[in-house]
């Protein structure tokens, strides 16, 4: 869903840029020289106004987060979230990502986080979702061996479609359930905007690891 525009979006963009990467592609197998620790390095694609990304942060002090959000006005809430809650170690990227190798090196990441990707639910845009099968053997390539790839989505033709890839590519899945919050894996979860949205609302919320 698109934003309104925010009032000063520049400035106020402008007054938060050192949690923005601006020339993302120059620190391609780089990216620990922009943090203060050495640990992991996990991207959300998509991070809308931050709460997992800052959740993860502060219950993870060791490892790195990058966040990806297209949208400017949406954006900005997560990097003055980011700024209240003095996080040092996440970093943002302001773009709609077309080819994720473009910013990351082979075996980079640690995990990707796709959380509440645009469903696009017409066939033909099925190649836009994030979790087509081209895009998922792209973050297979940026994430180390044992990285993983997490998906959730309160859209369960989206998640359909997601497993229908992940067998297409014959890829492992380590985790999956279709009511996330009554499984198991609950208790460790840390819930984005559009979770805790369709969470209220009674709508189950589709979970796989890859
Ligand atoms: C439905 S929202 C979910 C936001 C957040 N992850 C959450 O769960 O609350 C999806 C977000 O992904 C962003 N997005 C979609 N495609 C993207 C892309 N290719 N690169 C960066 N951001 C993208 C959209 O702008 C939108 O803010």
């Amino acid at each position: 869903m698109r934003q309104r525009k925010a009032k000063n979006m520049e400035e106020r963009l402008t007054a938060l840029k050192h949690y923005l990467i601006e020339t993302p592609g120059e620190y391609k197998g780089d990216w620990h020289s922009v943090f203060e620790n050495k640990g992991p390095l996990y991207l959300e694609l998509g991070c809308g106004k931050g709460q997992f990304l800052i959740g993860q942060a502060q219950a993870n002090t060791d490892a790195n987060f990058i966040g990806i959000e297209g949208q400017d006005s949406v954006l900005l809430r997560a990097l003055e979230k980011t700024d209240a809650a003095e996080i040092v170690n996440i970093r943002f990227i302001h773009m709609f990502v077309r080819d994720i190798r473009d910013l990351f090196g082979d075996g980079e990441l640690s995990g990707i986080y796709l959380n509440f990707s645009d469903p696009w639910p017409k066939a033909r845009h099925a190649k836009r979702r994030l979790t087509y099968g081209e895009y998922l053997v792209r973050y297979k390539q940026v994430l180390r061996e044992d990285g993983f790839i997490a998906v959730k989505t309160d859209n369960d033709g989206l998640f359909d479609f997601t497993l229908e890839e992940i067998e297409r590519l014959g890829l492992e899945i380590k985790e999956m359930t279709r009511d996330l919050h009554s499984s198991d894996y609950a208790a460790r979860e840390i819930t984005t905007e559009y979770e805790d949205k369709f969470r209220s609302a009674g709508k189950n919320i589709n979970y796989v690891l890859l």
